[in-house]
């Protein structure tokens, strides 16, 4: 692995040099255990603690396969679905190996007694399989996590369709929480140049999910003068969802939980925010019975920031807790745009609200290849910028996965794999000293 690390770290490598290098039989890498997956049984969600579930294990290479890669990962981040392995809510992520283990006999490798996670990567390409020529071995690069098998017709408008459609690390085995990754091809983008590895790691997923949620045609098709109202908009799905509308000449209006959280989202240029806990919304009486006056109430406070407009679009992913208020607070003929359900997925609304209104509700996950490149472009050229605000060891994910779960975290958490500190991998000096107040916008809050 040294020689691995030291052929990145050296200006005078070439793509020969990395092929020839010596790839190692085994790697260390974050998993879950299938033996494990009872660990929390009676729990509630909130006290399952991934620094119980999650290990650092010395794991076999995968063999490679046709269309796929090897990449050494520098550095990767923690997602929630990566929490949500670890509390194996709201189902344990070995159906999902178990699964995709019954497609064929290259797909059988993920079906494995361990799951390695991590849907985040920035690292080198070692070796690539046959079939694979637009990447060689030494390209720096970071890896979107969308896996598909494009074998059916349905996924060839959208690839996202496609049946065989898998969140690499989440439902596919060998992910980018490790020294080592197995991804296919066609996961592969160029690392922005001007970006440490930690930094170019950070938005891939949250920053694709954004773009294609918010901006993309397949989601809510934002344009200029859009109100869009973003639930947990310095987390990391609202941190690029915030910089999507600021930079498309939307009008955000940011909900967080904290005054830190407000500070951050004027920073990132947002003039509307709203402190959910400083003001007390509480749209559930009980359980089971929400409290439309509380819609009513959040209502006006968002027409007290736009002139009297409602919302354009709604970008949801809290779920049961808000998913009601979000269809209320929309106006005729908008767009509540939902790809996740943080505090329960059984959600309620009032329906009157919604066809009566003429509203819609778009589902939208992940991103096609070509959303996630169109989102990473943006990255690339310092109009979006990553937002990192801790980075860990990998020794330490767990207690990084579990800022998360608890919701202590800033925007994006990052994990170093093999670059032994941070501020490595940066290309580009001068345009990083463009972006750099931006860059740093998160850190260390
Ligand atoms: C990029 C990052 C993203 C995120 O962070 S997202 C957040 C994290 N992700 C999640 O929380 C999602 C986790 N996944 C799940 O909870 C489950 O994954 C799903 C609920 C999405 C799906 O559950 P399943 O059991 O896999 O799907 P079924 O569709 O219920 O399939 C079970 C059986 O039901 C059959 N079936 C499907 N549709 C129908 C239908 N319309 N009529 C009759 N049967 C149907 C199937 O074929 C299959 O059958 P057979 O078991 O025999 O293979
Ligand atoms: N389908 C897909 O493709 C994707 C789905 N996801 C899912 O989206 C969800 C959010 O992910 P991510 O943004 O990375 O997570 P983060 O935890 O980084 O951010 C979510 C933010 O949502 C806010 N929030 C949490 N719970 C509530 C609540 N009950 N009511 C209102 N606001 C709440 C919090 O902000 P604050 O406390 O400041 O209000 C929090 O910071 C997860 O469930 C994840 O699995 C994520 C990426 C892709």
């Amino acid at each position: 692995m040294q020689k691995i690390l030291d052929a990145i770290q050296s200006p005078d490598s070439t793509p020969d040099d990395f092929a020839a290098l010596p790839l190692p039989e085994s790697y260390r890498a974050i998993t879950v255990h299938k033996d494990e997956t009872e660990l929390f049984a009676g729990l509630e969600t909130r006290d399952k603690d991934p620094r119980k579930s999650l290990h650092l294990d010395e794991v076999a290479l995968p063999e490679l396969g046709p269309g796929e890669a090897l990449v050494a990962v520098m550095a990767s981040s923690v997602n929630y679905n990566s929490v949500w392995t670890s509390i194996f809510e709201p189902v344990s992520t070995f159906s999902f190996l178990e699964r995709y283990g019954r497609l064929s006999e290259l797909t059988k490798r993920h079906d494995l007694p361990y799951h390695v996670i991590g849907s985040d990567l920035a690292g080198v390409v070692l070796r690539t399989g046959p079939g694979v020529n637009a990447w060689k071995p030494g390209d720096e690069v970071v890896a979107h996590c969308l896996s598909v098998e494009l074998e059916s017709s349905d996924g060839h408008n959208d690839t996202m369709l496609d049946p065989e459609q898998r969140i690499w690390g989440f439902e596919t085995n060998f992910g980018g929480l490790a020294e080592i990754a197995l991804v296919k091809s066609n996961q592969l983008m160029p690392k922005p140049d001007h970006l440490s590895w930690e930094e170019a790691a950070a938005p891939g997923l949250v920053n694709s999910t954004a773009y294609r949620q918010l901006v993309s045609r397949n989601g809510a098709g934002m344009k200029q003068g859009d109100n869009v109202l973003i639930w947990g908009a310095s987390g990391g799905l609202g941190s690029y969802a915030t910089q999507f509308a600021l930079a498309g000449g939307a009008n955000p209006i940011c909900v967080v939980s904290s005054p830190e959280k407000a500070d951050i989202c004027r920073a990132m240029g947002a003039e509307a925010v709203i402190d959910r806990n400083a003001e007390g919304y509480k749209f559930w009486k009980d359980e089971r019975t929400q409290d439309p006056k509380e819609w009513k109430r959040f209502g006006k406070r968002i027409r007290e920031f736009t002139g009297g407009e409602d919302i354009d679009i709604v970008f949801e992913h809290p779920g049961r807790e808000t998913f009601g208020a979000s269809v209320y607070v929309t106006r005729k003929g908008g767009t509540i745009t939902t790809c996740a359900s943080t505090s329960g997925y059984m959600h309620e609304y009032d329906n009157r609200y919604l066809w009566m209104s003429l509203k819609r509700i778009i589902g939208s996950h992940f991103a096609n290849y070509r959303e996630a490149w169109e989102a990473n472009r943006l990255i690339a050229k310092g109009k979006i910028h990553p937002t990192l605000s801790k980075v860990y060891s990998l020794e330490e994910t767990g207690q990084a996965a579990y800022d998360v779960h608890r919701n202590l975290h800033q925007g994006k958490v990052g994990v170093l794999a093999l670059a032994p500190q941070e501020g490595l991998g940066v290309r580009d000096e001068e345009k990083r000293a463009q972006h750099i107040d931006a860059i740093n916008r998160f850190r260390n809050i």
